[in-house]
Formats: C-alpha cells, structure tokens, sequence
C-alpha cells in the first residue's frame, strides 16, 4: 500500500462528504416520491459508484433490491476510450423491471449511453439514471438523467468511489488531483 497521505496529492476538495449526505438524502427522497408503489431494482456500475449506492440506498425510507454491472473505459488513463467492455454482467432477469442506473460519474457520457443501450434492449418496464457528479462540458453524448447529485467542471476528480488509478476511491470528498501526479 501507497504509504504517502492522500491529501498531499489533492489540489482542492471540491464537495465534501456533509454535501454528499445532504444531496443523496433529497435525492432519495425524490426517487422514492417518483417511484411510489412501484418495485425498482438499483443497478450500480462497478466500481466508482460503491460508495453513491451504499449511501444514496440508505437513504431510501423502504426496501429496495440491488445489483451490479461492472464495465470497464477509463483503464488506467484520464481519458475515457469510448471502447466499453462488461467485465460482470447483472445477476438479475431486468424484463418488465423498473431499473435506476446508480452512476458516480457521467463525463464524456460514453459508458452510460452504452449501458442505457444495453438495458434497454433487454425489455424493462422502465430505465432512469441518477448519477452523483456530471460534467456537462465534457459531454461527447447527451444522456437523459432524471437525477444529477452536482454538475462540475470539467477537471479530473478523485475521492468517493472516483479513482485514479484505482487509487483515491477510498477519500471521503471529491478533489481534484494535483497535476504531479499524472504527469
Ligand atoms: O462518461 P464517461 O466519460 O464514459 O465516464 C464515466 C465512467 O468512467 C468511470 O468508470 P471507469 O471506466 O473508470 O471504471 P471504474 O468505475 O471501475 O473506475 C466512471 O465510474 C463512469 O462509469
Ligand atoms: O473525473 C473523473 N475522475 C475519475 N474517474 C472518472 N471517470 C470519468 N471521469 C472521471
Ligand atoms: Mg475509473
């Protein structure tokens, strides 16, 4: 294990982990009002929205299934390569389900209109993303987001599931990453 205190390699906390609580619970407060007597089964896209699922579902006041995808674009760079490959498909049969998609991040928006194209050809009763951070000048794509945590600028950021590197997924912000360490 990387031994260097991870602040060292921050430029600036962007949102803190008190904004991130706050956010999540009117967002589940809003996604439970819309479903309202409906089952939905939360899809998470592994592994940068660990963290958004485990809080923003535990913010919902009723029960609620979940299951993974993992998908793989970024590699190890700061670019995402626009080539997706599922790396663990769902567990579950999605056909007349209502699905939310629980992202991290929509930047380029390349992986989620892949898998928002790859769900939908699987005949759910509905599909709906919510998404903690979204860069909206960074957008190669559009993609219909019924709920966005923080719109953002368009610099990498790390910290709450979002790595660089598989590192810095385990800071409890979102900061942006110090240029010494990518360059
Ligand atoms: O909108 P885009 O430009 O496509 O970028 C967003 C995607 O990139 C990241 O995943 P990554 O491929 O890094 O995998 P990870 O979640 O395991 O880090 C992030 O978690 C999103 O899934
Ligand atoms: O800004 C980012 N940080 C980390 N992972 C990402 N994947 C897409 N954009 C980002
Ligand atoms: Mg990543």
């Amino acid at each position: 294990m990387d031994t260097t205190h991870i602040q060292d390699d921050l430029v600036e906390v962007l949102i803190t982990e008190e904004q991130i609580q706050t956010r999540l619970a009117e967002l589940a407060a809003e996604v439970w009002e819309h479903y309202e007597g409906k089952d939905v089964l939360l899809v998470g896209v592994l592994k940068g929205a660990v963290m958004v699922m485990a809080d923003f579902m535990r913010h919902l006041p009723g029960s609620a299934p979940m299951d993974w995808m993992a998908v793989s674009s970024y590699g190890s760079g700061t670019k995402s390569s626009g080539v997706v490959r599922i790396l663990k498909d769902l567990d579950t049969d999605i056909t007349d389900k209502h699905v939310l998609i629980v992202e991290d991040i929509i930047d380029s928006g390349l992986t989620l209109s892949w898998i928002r194209a790859n769900l939908d050809s699987r005949s759910p009763a509905s599909v709906e993303i919510l998404t903690l951070l979204r860069k909206p000048e960074a957008a190669k794509v559009e993609i219909d987001t019924r709920w966005v945590g923080f719109d953002i600028a368009n610099e990498f950021v790390v910290g709450y599931g979002l790595d660089y590197d598989e590192g810095y997924r385990n800071l409890r912000d979102v900061a942006t990453l110090a240029p010494h360490v990518y360059s």
